[in-house]
């Protein structure tokens, strides 16, 4: 990253600012602006929800610090980043943590999280969004994609109190195996319907915080009518798909024997057209060079989660997909599947499991596979490319969103820091995240959730989901002799 000699900028002359500004002084800014800009004693200047000028402390507060509208707050020498954009969550999920560990993908889908999905109520979905964005914003995101959910409007209502940004998505299926009775009637015409409505009623709401997307929750449980039909009312809709792509080598198979293409998923999605610059396409992790060549060419986005794929999945080609030009974001997936929901610890491993996988795959070690600066790029201007939002977030500049984070370097976990950089990615720990602005509002100060009450919903949510677990008829098995 560059050091920022000198070069801030402003929207506009002080004199025309008439309405609320913040001035945040006293900083290490790193932009992730495209010239990777990084500010010793920056300041940033936000009025309302938008940033109108960046630069060093001295210069800015000259321009502004005077305007009787403006407040101002010191920042004691503390981090400053664009809020981190985690592109791969299932908020639905946070009620099953730990239900199905240590279990197989598919035998963990068909017998514990659709049985728990299928019974979920509308109250679930929003407490369940709200443990989940209360997990996210600690670790310091300000929007992230939901993966494919139950019950979108609550979810929409969770997200629109807790302050954040988001992608919402419906999990979206109209066949295939392990299907729970409660979905039986989903027809693909019942599928594409009701994302229509829910993006009639909530696209682009709360303050243009929420947008909807449309969902295939993966390759066996889409017909080739919803996924057509999927790609046309996106295009239609001018929004994005979100869909679980090649996660494991039985799906490849699935596709071979009954899609009629050689290879996997990529490949089939390539001969219908489905592979276009709007699909965020999750996992990818058993794809081959053509496949990957495929993605890049019609500019398909990836989000990678590396806890998850550990867990399930696999070693997916990241440093490949990224050599070829795909932009590679990343997600913490839902809470059953990780089990932790920190898109801090994801930045650490996504560097270490892309670097043991050289040795793994090309017998030699590699230690400059995936180095910090990309990885916080998959986090933000990456996190923001993937979900078409780039022009609005993913980095700290003049006319965009101020959706950023605060990181308090002076722990025990950060100390000596010698390389501001590596030190985000190899040393940060979710504790270092000490306040989060979503918008133009701080949503997280001093480690404190200001939008809802924490502990509240933590009791919400343990009730819930013994509760939950009851309807659906789910126990989890003890390990241990329990007395
Ligand atoms: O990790 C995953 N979580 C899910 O919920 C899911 N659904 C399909 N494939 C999936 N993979």
């Amino acid at each position: 990253m560059e050091t920022a000699g000198g070069g801030g900028e402003s929207k506009s002359d002080s004199s025309c600012s008439s309405s609320r500004l913040l001035t945040l002084h006293n900083a290490l800014i790193v932009t992730m602006d495209p010239q990777s800009r990084v500010f010793r004693d920056g300041a940033i200047v936000i009025e309302h929800n938008t940033i109108i000028a960046i630069g060093h402390s001295p210069q800015i507060l000259a321009q502004f610090s005077s305007l009787p509208s403006s407040q101002l707050l010191d920042l004691q020498g503390q981090f400053l980043l664009p809020g981190f954009i985690n592109t791969h969550v299932h908020t639905s999920q946070q009620l099953a943590r730990g239900i199905a560990d240590d279990v197989p993908l598919l035998t963990w889908l068909h017998n514990c999280i659709w049985p728990y999905e299928s019974n979920m109520t509308p109250h679930d979905s929003y407490i369940s969004t709200l443990l989940c964005g209360i997990e996210l914003i600690h670790s310091g995101v300000t929007c992230f994609a939901e993966a494919g959910g139950q019950h979108v409007s609550e979810m929409a209502r969770a997200v629109e109190l807790l302050g954040l940004r988001a992608c919402l998505t419906e999990s979206i299926m109209d066949c295939g195996e392990g299907l729970p009775m409660a979905w039986a009637d989903r027809t693909t015409q019942h599928c594409i319907q009701t994302q229509k409505e829910l993006y009639k009623k909530h696209h682009n709401t709360a303050d243009g915080r929420i947008r909807i997307w449309l969902g295939i929750r993966q390759i066996m449980n889409a017909t080739d009518l919803l996924l057509t039909q999927t790609r046309d009312t996106a295009k239609e809709l001018q929004t994005g798909i979100h869909m679980h792509v090649a996660e494991i080598p039985y799906e490849n198979q699935y596709v071979a024997n009954n899609r009629g293409v050689d290879h996997g998923t990529v490949a089939y999605l390539e001969k219908i057209k489905f592979l276009e610059d709007n699909l965020l396409a999750a996992h990818t992790v058993w794809v081959n060079p053509g496949e990957i060549s495929s993605l890049s060419k019609a500019s398909v986005k990836v989000s990678h989660c590396p806890a998850a794929a550990m867990r399930m999945l696999g070693f997916a080609p990241i440093r490949e997909m990224l050599d070829a030009g795909v932009c590679v974001s990343l997600g913490t997936d839902g809470a059953p599947s990780n089990n932790r929901m920190s898109i801090v610890d994801e930045m650490y491993l996504a560097s270490l499991i892309n670097k043991g996988r050289e040795v793994f795959y090309k017998g030699t070690t590699d230690p400059t596979a995936l180095p910090a600066e990309i990885i916080l790029r998959m986090v933000t201007s990456n996190g923001a490319k993937s979900i078409l939002w780039d022009k609005e977030i993913g980095s700290l500049e003049v006319g965009k969103k101020a959706d950023m984070i605060v990181i308090n370097p002076s722990s025990w976990s950060m100390v000596p820091l010698h390389d501001c950089i590596s030190s985000l990615v190899y040393c940060m720990r979710s504790e270092n995240i000490q306040s989060v602005m979503c918008n133009g509002e701080w949503i997280m100060k001093d480690r404190k959730i200001l939008k809802v009450d924490e502990s509240a919903v933590i009791s919400m949510a343990k009730h819930a989901s013994v509760e939950l677990m009851k309807r659906a008829g789910i126990t989890v098995p003890s390990r241990m002799t329990i007395l």
